[in-house]
């Protein structure tokens, strides 16, 4: 992953105090008896408090360091994941090498799909009329693509036990439609509403994908570490990770991002020592998928202004990933304006100052001036 550091990261030592004898409940019980004893009842008393919570840091640092990653929808946070894994995971990516692969096919397939879809919806014309036919295939496939759907990866989900009812159709499917997803992407007119429909809710990786059409169709097909990490599947439930980092073990929190699953977030909030916080800046020109009248990332700095001033991590450290620049310096190329859509940035438009703007925005969240916000800018996908 490629990190350009603002500010050092860090994540602050759990305290090495350490109480072994607890006096118990049964002694202040004794003392609280007598009532010439109250003073003492009560230093035993405090004796406790102290000790409860002793006992609370030292099992907090013997069950390792806790560590969210929380943020909108498609900001990042499994790919972070997914990039500790290979960093320090005992197998890497390899558990999930083989369910990936009929990711990478959904992926291609929906990522042709919203291109076509973009391409109607904006009138715009395929330049060989041949490919013509080729809509057609996409069209009647339609509705059988729409009931593939892959939304956790390794978990045992319901849901998708309904919704993968035969991983051979699939690949079939897959297969049969890779002659029109080849030529469709070849087309001038799908390549320029690639280029130019930032509006369009195609995935980042769509080009990566659509790029690599016959090697993913190989019949030998696996999916690569890089191809992984381009692979787009919706968390839905909050999954626990464990990772020994120099004998230090940290358990880290994937959460699923979308609005409807954020309700789920909040009993995984105490102990935190840490907090990810993910932003896709690429997001400053698209609308919310679930409220389209709203900015996606005017939509991620109200839950900024949540999580960073959020009561039960008042003592957490909050680490800022301003992600995907890959692609927000591709907008910016593109010629696609910042104050378009932020009116009140009368910069240039230009990397250094929008991404300036984009960082005070964030900072400017947290009520608490003294809390230290430590912020990267953050390429995910970089293996
Ligand atoms: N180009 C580019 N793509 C990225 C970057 N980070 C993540 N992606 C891609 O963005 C897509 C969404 O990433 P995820 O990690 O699934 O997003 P998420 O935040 O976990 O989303 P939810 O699970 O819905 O909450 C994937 O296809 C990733 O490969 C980045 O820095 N640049
Ligand atoms: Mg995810």
């Amino acid at each position: 992953m490629e990190l350009s550091t603002a500010t050092e990261s860090g994540v602050p030592e759990t305290s090495s105090h350490r109480v072994d004898q607890n006096p118990g409940p049964l002694l202040t019980a004794q003392f609280a008896n007598n009532r010439s004893d109250q003073k003492k009842a009560k230093a035993v008393s405090d004796a406790i408090d102290r000790s409860l919570k002793a006992d609370k840091e030292r099992q907090q640092r013997e069950g390792g360091i806790k560590l969210l990653i929380l943020g909108p929808s498609e900001t990042g946070k499994t790919t972070v994941l997914k990039q500790l894994k290979l960093l320090y995971g005992t197998q890497g990516l390899d558990a999930e090498r083989q369910t990936y692969r009929r990711v990478v096919h959904l992926n291609v397939m929906k990522a042709i799909q919203a291109l076509v879809e973009g391409l109607q919806r904006t009138n715009t014309p395929l330049q060989r009329a041949e490919n013509l036919e080729h809509l057609e295939v996409m069209s009647r496939l339609e509705p059988t693509l729409k009931r593939y759907s892959i939304t956790s990866i390794g978990a045992i989900n319901p849901a998708v036990a309904r919704k993968i009812t035969d991983a051979k159709a699939e690949t079939d499917m897959f297969l049969e439609m890779v002659p029109a997803i080849k030529a469709l992407w070849e087309d001038a007119g799908i390549q320029a509403v690639y280029n130019t429909a930032t509006q369009i809710n195609v995935q980042d990786s769509a080009k990566y994908f659509l790029d690599a059409v016959d090697r993913i169709a190989e019949p030998e097909y696996v999916p690569t570490d890089d191809d992984i990490l381009q692979a787009r599947v919706r968390t839905l439930a909050v999954s626990e990770h464990i990772f020994n980092i120099d004998n230090v073990a940290y358990r880290i929190f994937d959460v699923g991002g979308q609005k409807s699953f954020r309700k789920y977030w909040a009993p995984y909030f105490d102990d935190v020592n840490a907090v990810i916080f993910m932003t896709a800046l690429s997001a400053y020109d698209q609308p919310c998928e679930e409220d389209p009248k709203l900015n996606r990332l005017q939509e991620c700095l109200a839950l900024f202004n949540e999580i960073a001033n959020h009561k039960l991590f008042t003592s957490t450290s909050m680490i800022l990933f301003l992600n995907k620049i890959d692609v927000f310096q591709r907008k910016l190329d593109a010629g696609s304006l910042v104050s378009k859509h932020f009116p009140e940035y009368r910069g240039a438009n230009d990397y250094f100052s929008t991404t300036v703007f984009f960082q005070y925005q964030f900072l400017q969240q947290c009520k608490d001036l003294q809390k230290q916000v430590y912020t990267h800018f953050t390429h995910a996908t970089v293996s």
